[in-house]
């Protein structure tokens, strides 16, 4: 493709991504339909540019504001993922002269917002929550996120796993905390591997990991994942559970459990019941009230721990829409808290780092619950559950991980027991 044209389809892609109505990997993703006779090479030019763009987009709409043209034009030279002289190639001599001038700018000496590329609203909360770790945390967020499988135990065991990968040439080492976890080096296609169609891995983020082992499933039990998506959890629930025991999977989309279906194929568990329900006060889950051994609520949320992945959701959300999710949360957890038999075991959970979606929701739930639910320690579950360095991993009573400290997403789980 001529230069210029791969140039002209990052605008074109910048445009559509930069107007928010819907999340930028639907956006990339559709557009990559659109444009079948693309290259491997060319996509990962066009994502990786339109990703850095979301990731740094105040610096950049802030350097490019002195340049002509078309501004998603100027965005997406500046942030420019590819080969550079193909680049080069595609720009007039003005251009040329004008990116020369702004690669020059010392971007260390601009406002504090144009380095942490955060809306305001977000860089004041997560400063009045981190302090000095503010900085390391903005860092990390620029890094694209690990790949990281989870070997389904069902099935498989870790080692056999990584030397299976180790014959097909990649570097897959166990993750530092999950016991399940491998760490893939690169960004290798996997979908095609015996490993990954017989259903010996899924590809799982490591915080994801732990939260299904601090849920620990027994073997014979009745399980709840409450907001099962598409089931990354839920596999895990059922491998930990050794395809014993029932456990339900629901979620309010059908379309989201519609795509567990092909991976509960290769999973080869039969203990799973998906299931869509109309909300969580739903008839099915009152036949269920005080039932069930052990919920899951990985609760809808803004997904701010997810920004190396979703770096749009920071434009996306907002304290409004941080407000919405709250009650959604504390209604859902309210619900699912109804199933629990007394012994039980309630784990609530999200992708999100920020206090109001996780500590406030838990107080006000513990509050509200009086002596039915006795917290427990995270540390202490993952431990029982081989989970190495688990002190590590906690703040008081609950899981909470950082991109910045431990290389995985942020996540934030609690726990309970139903007495
Ligand atoms: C964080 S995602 C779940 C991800 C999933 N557990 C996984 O591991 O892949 C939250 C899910 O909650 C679902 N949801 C939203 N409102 C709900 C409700 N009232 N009851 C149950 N699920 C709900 C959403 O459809 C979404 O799939």
């Amino acid at each position: 493709m001529h230069p210029n044209a791969l140039l002209e389809l990052a605008t074109d892609l910048l445009h559509k991504v930069l107007q928010f109505d819907s999340p930028a990997d639907r956006v990339v993703s559709d557009f990559f339909r659109t444009h079948r006779a693309l290259g491997q090479r060319e996509r990962h030019t066009l994502a990786e540019t339109t990703y850095t763009v979301l990731r740094q987009r105040l610096l950049y709409q802030h350097l490019a504001q002195s340049g002509k043209g078309e501004m998603e034009r100027r965005l997406a030279v500046l942030a420019w993922q590819g080969n550079e002289g193909f680049l080069r190639a595609a720009l007039s001599e003005p251009e040329q002269q004008w990116l020369a001038q702004v690669q020059a700018v010392d971007r260390s000496a601009l406002p504090e917002k144009l380095r942490h590329n955060l809306p305001e609203w977000l860089a004041d909360t997560l400063k009045a929550q981190l302090g000095d770790e503010f900085w390391p945390l903005v860092e990390s967020l620029n890094e694209s996120a690990p790949l990281d499988l989870r070997v389904n135990t069902f099935k498989a065991k870790r080692e056999d796993v990584a030397k299976a990968l180790a014959d097909a040439r990649i570097d897959a080492q166990p993750t530092p905390y999950s016991p399940w976890g491998l760490r893939v080096q690169g960004k290798p296609a996997l979908n095609k591997l015996d490993v990954f169609t017989r259903g010996d891995v899924e590809v799982q983020d490591e915080g994801s990991q732990l939260l299904s082992l601090l849920t620990d499933p027994k073997r014979g039990e009745m399980v709840v994942d409450f907001c099962a998506g598409a089931g990354g959890k839920t596999l895990a629930l059922g491998a930990a559970m050794r395809n014993t025991g029932r456990l339900y999977a629901f979620d309010t989309s059908g379309h989201r459990l519609a795509a567990l279906k092909p991976r509960l194929a290769r999973s080869g568990l039969s203990n799973v019941y998906p299931a869509q329900i109309a909300h969580e006060r739903d008839e099915r889950i009152k036949r269920l009230a005080g039932k069930i051994d052990r919920v899951l609520v990985d609760a809808p949320c803004s997904g701010l721990g997810t920004l190396r992945r979703n770096p749009d959701l920071k434009w996306r959300q907002s304290p409004e829409s941080i407000e919405e999710l709250r009650v959604k949360q504390a209604a859902i957890l309210a619900s699912a808290a109804r199933l629990l038999k007394p012994g039980g075991r309630l784990v609530y959970a999200t992708c999100s780092v920020l206090e109001q979606e996780n500590e406030a929701i838990v107080s006000e739930f513990t509050a509200a619950q009086g002596k039915a639910f006795r917290t427990l320690s995270a540390a202490e579950l993952l431990e029982k559950a081989h989970v190495s360095g688990a002190e590590g991993l906690v703040r008081g009573d609950f899981l909470r991980l950082w991109p910045h400290r431990h290389g995985t997403d942020g996540f934030f789980a609690a726990a309970w027991e139903r007495t």
